[in-house]
């Protein structure tokens, strides 16, 4: 793997490069740009585990791409090889992370592209084919980004004070983000927004990538850290929360990274509407409800010596579950390129899935 510094207007979290996948490297935000030269499915599986692309829609993309890295690598010209081959990197890929569902969308969609392909042409055609539908996935992202974020800008007014947790933004997609997207729009409409970003620990996405975005955009951004988030609230400071997500369960459950949960339960203790934001390639109507969500857990280390510096005792029991679950009841709506859903959830996502075919 080789890696260099790609220098861009506003860092993106992934380029397709034709022979390889330039992955940024989001540990390093926000002291370093640097981007990595990924040339096999087994180096985009270890950047998605690693978190060095992080984000539902970003570990999607990344994963179709490493799709097309296997298959163009493989040597086989005959049909049913091909594609026993691309169903193997497929599978590998799937066990990167658990719990964001736009893993497993990207995945099967390549999947399901990869089948309609060997029905005819050569294995050159096919590769260019499944070249295609990654390259498609990355850029109906960006438009499906900037629509949720056309969704919800009207839910914003000029002055309001918006809180987030974690990084729902460009840094997660292909752009503009899920959650930071009706901010960017605000900003570009002369809309002043007062953003708190949570500082999420114990990768602190929040203060490491979105108050880096929204600092670069230009757009009011005040770090928190997660403990302050109440009495920031009690002080009336803000009037909307908004959040990504990594799977909306049928029933509206919502999944997203920890500590989001306690921020909903304190949203409702303060009467704010707490919205998620959220594209159908991440609402999962196969899952039932959020009870069903596999929630990753993750390394020790990462609370006892993040970033390099113990902070806990050798040896010390650890608990650190990438994700919580928000029951439904605590979900104002739920803003999606088609739309903005909001109660009885069951009942709402499966219409806008029906409308949407
Ligand atoms: C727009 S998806 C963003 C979503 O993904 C984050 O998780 P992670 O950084 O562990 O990949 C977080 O849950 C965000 O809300």
């Amino acid at each position: 793997m080789n890696q260099h510094i790609e220098q861009t207007s506003a860092p993106v979290s992934l380029i397709w490069k034709g022979d390889r996948l330039a992955m940024l490297d989001q540990r390093l935000l926000p002291e370093s740009i640097v981007m990595l030269d990924l040339f096999t499915p087994e180096e985009v599986w270890e950047g998605i585990h690693a978190m060095k692309v992080r984000g539902a829609p970003a570990i999607g993309m990344a994963a179709a791409y490493g799709v097309v890295l296997g298959a163009k690598a493989y040597g086989a010209s005959e049909a049913t090889e091909w594609l026993e081959h691309v169903q193997a990197v497929c599978g590998h890929l799937a066990t990167s992370r658990p719990t964001a569902v736009n893993l497993f969308w990207a995945l099967d969609r390549m999947k399901k592209r990869a089948q309609e392909l060997v029905q005819t042409g050569t294995v050159e055609n096919w590769n260019a084919g499944l070249e295609q539908e990654a390259i498609a996935i990355q850029a109906e992202d960006e438009q499906v980004c900037r629509s949720i974020g056309e969704h919800a800008l009207p839910l914003f007014e000029d002055g309001m004070g918006v809180l987030t947790h974690c990084n729902a933004g460009g840094l997660a997609t292909a752009k503009y983000g899920t959650a930071l997207a009706p901010m960017y729009l605000a900003h570009e409409n002369g809309i002043h927004l007062k953003v708190f970003a949570d500082e999420t620990r114990p990768v602190l996405q929040g203060a490491r990538l979105t108050a880096f975005e929204l600092q670069q955009a230009g757009i009011d951004v005040t770090l928190l850290c997660d403990n302050m988030a109440g009495m920031v609230m009690s002080k009336g400071w803000v009037q909307a929360v908004i959040v990504g997500t990594d799977r909306v369960a049928a029933n509206g459950d919502v999944a997203n990274k920890i500590g989001t949960y306690s921020v909903a339960v304190l949203a409702k203790a303060h009467g704010i509407p707490f919205y998620v934001a959220s594209p159908l390639s991440t609402i999962d109507l196969n899952t039932p409800t959020g009870a069903d969500i596999p929630i990753e857990e993750r390394s020790a280390e990462e609370v006892t010596e993040g970033f390099g510096r113990r902070t806990a005792p050798q040896g010390v029991k650890v608990f650190n579950p990438a994700f919580d679950v928000t029951p439904n009841e605590y979900v104002t709506a739920i803003i999606t390129e088609k739309g903005i859903v909001r109660p009885p959830y069951s009942n709402n996502l499966a219409a806008l899935f029906k409308e949407s075919r």
